[in-house]
C-alpha cells in the first residue's frame, strides 16, 4: 500500500499531520474514512458552517490516472479534521460543506467512468484554494402523531386504507435519520409528508421545522431526490448542475460564481471524470448507476439546503456504491445540514452509519431511537437474534413479523401455549400479525410517550432565528428573463438529437421529392393543371399541419415528471418556463419545411417569383405553429399520451376533410367548423399566393384579401397556447 510519504505532492504540509494521517491509516483497516477531530469540529450540531481551509494531500500512484492494481490514499484537512480515505476499496468521493473549493481544470476525458475511478486531479494532489459558501440555518425536524389515510374506491364499495398510523419522530443538525420497513410500510409517504410535498385533508398530526409549521420559503432550504431519477438524457453532468446553479441559487450571486458552485458540487461528488458524459437514458448510454443518484443528490444540494430528503437514494446500487452514498450523506449531516433518507435493506456496514431510525411496519411505528441503540431495544422486548444476522435484515424481519432464528418473547409464547390455531403458524411461531401487534404495543407502552414528551423541549435556538423558515413571499434564484433565457438554451441542447435526427430528415425530404417527382413542373396555365397543383397545395396544408399536432402532444406529458420535480423547488416560473418551451421549439421546427419547400416548390414548377416563394414559407410557418398550439393544449389538458393521440387524430382527420378540398357543398349547420380548421385556411392562403393574378375562384373557394385567414391562424397561434398554459396551471394545483 502507498502512503501519503510517497507522494512527493503531499510535502507541502507540515510533516506532522503527515505522520497522523499516515498512523491514522495504519490503524483503518476497513477502509472507511477516518475523521480526527481538531478543536470542536465534527458534529454540526449547531449547524451553522465557518469558513474552512480544504486541501487535500492525495499518495498518488506513479503515473496520473492509476494502474488498476494501485491503491491511492486520500487525506483531506479541513479545520474540522483530517479525513483520510483509500479510495481504491472505499471511498473515492466524500463531500464537505466545509467550504466549496475550486474545481480541478477540465477533464476532457468523457468516456463513461466506473465509481472505483479516482479523479486525476485528487491523484495528483492539487490543491484547492478556498471558497466561501454561505452559512445555512440549522433545522430541527420534528413530527409527532403523524396519521395519513386514502380513500380508496373499488368497483362494488369505497374503503379507507390507513397510510400511516400515528408516527412520531425528530431529527436535528448534524444527523441522518434512515426509514426503514418492508415494501408498503409507508416509508415513501412519510418522507413526502415530513419534507412538505404531501398536502391531503386526511393527514392529522404536527410537522415542525424549528418549532413553526410549514411555509413555502422553506422549499428554498430543502433539498429532496425523488426515488425516480428525473433528470434530461440529453445533457451532461456538468450541464445539468450548472442549469440548476443558474436557475437555483439566489439572485445575489453572479452567473460566473453560480457556475462555480456547479463545479464545486461536481468535484465535491467525485464526478468530475464524467462531468462531460450525457446522462442518458433507455436508449442513450451515459453515465453509471451511481454517478446518476450522485447528479440527483448533486442537483438539490447545489442549494445548500439546511434540510436533505432522499427516497432509495442505494436503490439499484452495489453495496460498496452504496455505502459511499451512506458515507456521503453523512458528511453533508457533518456540515450542520439535517438528513432524512428511505433505506430498502442496508448492509450492516451502511446500516451503521445512520444516527437515528424509524422502523415502520404497514403503517406503524415499531421503533424510533438511535439506530445505534436499536438492537438493545428488541433484545429488551424479547426479540434477539439467535444466530449472527446483519441488523438491517433482522429489524425488516421483526417489521413484516417473521421470527424466524428470533427468540420469540415470553409475551407471545405465552399466547401460543393456549393453542389459539389463528395465532400460530405452521413452524409453530407466532403469526405475522400478532408479531406486529406486540411490537406496536410495546413501544407504545415503552418508549412513545418518552419520545413525545422530549419533543416538546423547544428547539435551542434563538426566536429570530426560529423565525427565518418562514417568510411572507418566495424568491426566485433568477429573474423572469434570466429564467427564460437558461430554459430556452436548456430546450435547445436537450432536443436538438432529437430534430436533426436522419430519420426525420429523410422522412421530409423523401416525401419532398416524391411530391416534386409526381407534380414534375405542373403548369397552372389551364383549367385541368391548375386543379392538379391546388391538390398539391392541399397536401402541403395538411402535411405541415399533420406533423406539427403530432410532435407538440409530447411535449408536456413527456415533461410533466421534470416540470413537475422542478416546480417543487420552486426554480422556475410556470411561465418563464412555458414561453422559452414554445420559442425553443421555433427554431428547430421552421428548418424543415425550409427544406421540404425548396425541394418541391422548384421540382413541381410552382410560381417562380420571390414574393410568392417567400409569402408560400410564411404561409406554411403560420399553419406549422398554430397546428403546433392544438398539439401542445390537447398533451397538457390530457396529459395523457393515449388519450390526446386519439383525440389528436380525431381533431387532425375532421380539420382536414374540413378543408375546402374534399367537400365543397357542405350542409350549413356544419359548415362553420371549415373555420376551425387551420388546413383550410392554409390551403386558401397557398391557392392566394399562386393563383391571385390568374383567377378569382378555384375549386369553389374564392380567393379574397387573405386578412380574415391570416386573423384566424394567429389567433389559434395563441389561443391554443393559452389554452396549454392555463392547463398546465390546473395540472400544478393537482400535484
Ligand atoms: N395515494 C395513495 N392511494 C392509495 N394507496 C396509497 C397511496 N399512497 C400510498 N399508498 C399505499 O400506501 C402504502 C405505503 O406506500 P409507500 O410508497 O409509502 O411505501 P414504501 O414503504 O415507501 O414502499 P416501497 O419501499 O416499496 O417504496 C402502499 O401500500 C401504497 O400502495
Amino acid at each position: 500500500m502507498e502512503n501519503a510519504n510517497s507522494s512527493g505532492l503531499a510535502r507541502t504540509k507540515s510533516e506532522q499531520l503527515v505522520e497522523l494521517v499516515v498512523s491514522a491509516l495504519k490503524s483503518q483497516s476497513s477502509g472507511d474514512s477516518v475523521g480526527v477531530a481538531d478543536g470542536d469540529g465534527g458534529g454540526g450540531g449547531g449547524g451553522s458552517l465557518t469558513r474552512k481551509s480544504s486541501w487535500r494531500v492525495m499518495g498518488a500512484s506513479p503515473s496520473r490516472g492509476g494502474g488498476s492494481g494501485s491503491r491511492k490514499t486520500h487525506i483531506r484537512k479541513t479545520s474540522s479534521g483530517v479525513a483520510l480515505s483509500r479510495a481504491s476499496s472505499s471511498m473515492d468521493f466524500s463531500f464537505s460543506f466545509t467550504g466549496f473549493t475550486l474545481p480541478p481544470d477540465e477533464v476532457s476525458d468523457s468516456r463513461p467512468f466506473s465509481d472505483d475511478d479516482i479523479p486525476e486531479d485528487i491523484e495528483a494532489g492539487i490543491h484547492k484554494p478556498k471558497f466561501e459558501a454561505e452559512p445555512t440555518l440549522p433545522i430541527y425536524l420534528k413530527f409527532s402523531d403523524v396519521a395519513y389515510k386514502v380513500v380508496i374506491k373499488g368497483m362494488t364499495k369505497t374503503e379507507e386504507k390507513d397510510i400511516l398510523k400515528g408516527i412520531t419522530g425528530a431529527v436535528n443538525p448534524g444527523e441522518v435519520l434512515a426509514l426503514m420497513g418492508p415494501s408498503g410500510s409507508g416509508k415513501t409517504s412519510l418522507l413526502n409528508l415530513i419534507g412538505g410535498r404531501l398536502s391531503h385533508p386526511t393527514i392529522s398530526g404536527t410537522i415542525s421545522y424549528n418549532d413553526q409549521p410549514y411555509s413555502k420559503c422553506l422549499k428554498s432550504r430543502i433539498g429532496f431526490v425523488t426515488q425516480d431519477d428525473v433528470l434530461s438524457p440529453h445533457l451532461t453532468v456538468k450541464e445539468t448542475l450548472t442549469y440548476a446553479a443558474r436557475l437555483k441559487l439566489p439572485k445575489t450571486l453572479t452567473r460566473e460564481q453560480k457556475e462555480k458552485r456547479a463545479l464545486d458540487v461536481i468535484y465535491e461528488l467525485g464526478l468530475e471524470r464524467c462531468q462531460d458524459t450525457m446522462i442518458g437514458g433507455s436508449f442513450i448510454r451515459g453515465v453509471s448507476g451511481g454517478e446518476r443518484k450522485r447528479v440527483c443528490v448533486g442537483n438539490e444540494i447545489i442549494i445548500n439546503p439546511s434540510l436533505l430528503f432522499l427516497d432509495e437514494p442505494t436503490s439499484g446500487l452495489d453495496s460498496t456504491t452504496a455505502l459511499k452514498m451512506v458515507q456521503m450523506l453523512h458528511d453533508i449531516a457533518e456540515a450542520g445540514k439535517t438528513v432524512v433518507t428511505t433505506i430498502h435493506q442496508p448492509s450492516s456496514r451502511l446500516f451503521h452509519k445512520f444516527d437515528k431510525l424509524i422502523l415502520l411496519g404497514k403503517g406503524n411505528l415499531l421503533y424510533f431511537g438511535k439506530a445505534s441503540e436499536a438492537m438493545d431495544y428488541f433484545q429488551l422486548i424479547g426479540c434477539s437474534p439467535l444466530i449472527a444476522m446483519n441488523p438491517a435484515e433482522f429489524l425488516l424481519d421483526l417489521a413484516n413479523g417473521n421470527l424466524n432464528d428470533v427468540s420469540v418473547p415470553s409475551e407471545l409464547e405465552d399466547k401460543l401455549l393456549i393453542g389459539n390455531a389463528e395465532i400460530e403458524t405452521r413452524n409453530g411461531k407466532p403469526s405475522p400479525a400478532l408479531v406486529q401487534e406486540y411490537l406496536v404495543e410495546s413501544y407504545e407502552t415503552r418508549v412513545a410517550e418518552i419520545e413525545k414528551k422530549r419533543l416538546m423541549v423547544p428547539t435551542p435556538l434563538d426566536e429570530e432565528t426560529k423565525a427565518k423558515v418562514t417568510c411572507p413571499k418566495r424568491e426566485w434564484g433568477a429573474s423572469w428573463c434570466e429564467q427564460y433565457s437558461i430554459l430556452f438554451w436548456r430546450g435547445i441542447k436537450e432536443r436538438k438529437h432529437d430534430y436533426f435526427s436522419w430519420l426525420r430528415i429523410t422522412q421530409v425530404l423523401s416525401t419532398a421529392v416524391i411530391l416534386g417527382l409526381l407534380w414534375w413542373q405542373s403548369h397552372a396555365n389551364n383549367i385541368k393543371g391548375l386543379q392538379d397543383q391546388a391538390g398539391l397545395l392541399f397536401f402541403i396544408a395538411v402535411f405541415w399541419g399533420f406533423f406539427p399536432v403530432f410532435t407538440a402532444i409530447f411535449t408536456f406529458p413527456q415533461e410533466r415528471a421534470m416540470l413537475t420535480k422542478e416546480r417543487a423547488t420552486d426554480m422556475y416560473r410556470l411561465s418563464a418556463y412555458f414561453v422559452a418551451r414554445i420559442t425553443s421549439d421555433l427554431p428547430l421546427d421552421l428548418v424543415l419545411p425550409v427544406l421540404f419547400l425548396f425541394v418541391v416548390y422548384f421540382m413541381a414548377g410552382l410560381r417562380l417569383s420571390t414574393g410568392p416563394f417567400f409569402l408560400t414559407i410564411l404561409t406554411v410557418f403560420l399553419c406549422i405553429v398554430a397546428a403546433q398550439g392544438l398539439g401542445l393544449a390537447i398533451g397538457a389538458t390530457l396529459m395523457d399520451l393515449k388519450r390526446a393521440t386519439t383525440l389528436a387524430s380525431v381533431t387532425v382527420m375532421t380539420f382536414m376533410l374540413a378543408g375546402g378540398f374534399f367537400v365543397k357543398r357542405v350542409p350549413i349547420f356544419i359548415s362553420w367548423i371549415r373555420y376551425l380548421s387551420f388546413n383550410y385556411h392554409t390551403y386558401k392562403l397557398l391557392l392566394k399566393v399562386q393563383y391571385d393574378h390568374i383567377t378569382p375562384s378555384i375549386n369553389g373557394i374564392r380567393i379574397d384579401s387573405g386578412l380574415t385567414e391570416v386573423l384566424a391562424l394567429v389567433a389559434m397561434v395563441f389561443g391554443y397556447r393559452l389554452l396549454a398554459y392555463l392547463s398546465l396551471r390546473r395540472m400544478k394545483l393537482q400535484a
